[in-house]
């Protein structure tokens, strides 16, 4: 049975919705830490038990979230409580659609990943590092990541459509880069995640750095 928890403005949260939000502002003040934030840049989601979404309001510093700015969508994208969920939730969604074993979608701009994409056309090729075992399905540095990156699109349906299309044509992906845009990257937990953001950002910090650029 589904047990709900009435909240002081009326609307109805899961249960699990509150630990998802306070994991969500850590997670934030986390990342900001790294300045993988600037401005009020990025977005994050958990998936909850009944499949619902906690994602982060549209236009909110992603380092000071309070609770009001975590709030509640439909696998779907469509909100559940009036609040104007991320501008890039289509995205959240259609990963959560492809990957169901997994929980927790982080989308950062960090300068490395920005400049990667700069750097790279269509993919960067992460191989022969020991970080790469930070990633689920990878035992040694003998191994190969396929980072891919999309261009830039302010249409973001199509730019889901493009990364689906992407995801449905491979059999492993753990992260995306949107060219001048920013990072995604996922896990079975929101600490899985975290620890794929940071060993994508020590990854691409290696390669620009073998490419003659001063990384972060
Ligand atoms: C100021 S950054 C431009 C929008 C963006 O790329 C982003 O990640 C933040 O959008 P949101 O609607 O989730 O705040
Ligand atoms: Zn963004």
């Amino acid at each position: 049975m589904l047990h709900k928890h009435q909240s002081h403005n009326t609307m109805t949260y899961p249960t699990d919705f509150y630990d998802a939000a306070q994991q969500l502002i850590a997670a934030g003040r986390f990342i900001d830490s790294k300045a993988w934030v600037p401005a009020t840049s990025g977005n994050f989601s958990l998936r909850l038990a009944d499949g619902t979404i906690a994602i982060t309001v549209s236009g909110k510093h992603k380092g000071r979230l309070q609770t009001s700015d975590i709030m509640l969508i439909d696998a779907e994208g469509r909100s559940l409580d009036g609040k104007k969920p991320s501008a890039e939730t289509l995205l959240h969604t259609s990963l959560y659609q492809h990957f169901p074993d997994i929980h927790a979608v982080l989308h950062p701009h960090p300068l490395n990943s920005v400049l990667i994409s700069k750097c790279y056309q269509q993919r960067c090729i992460l191989e022969n590092y020991e970080l790469l075992k930070a990633f689920p399905g990878i035992q040694t540095h003998e191994s190969q990541l396929i980072v891919p990156i999309f261009a830039n699109d302010q249409n973001i349906a199509r730019l889901a459509n493009l990364v689906n299309s992407y995801l449905a044509s491979v059999e492993v992906c753990h992260g995306y880069i949107i060219e001048g845009h920013g990072l995604y990257a996922w896990g079975q937990t929101l600490n899985d995640a975290l620890r794929h953001l940071e060993a994508f950002d020590f990854l691409f910090a290696c390669e620009l750095q073998l490419k003659g650029m001063k990384p972060l």
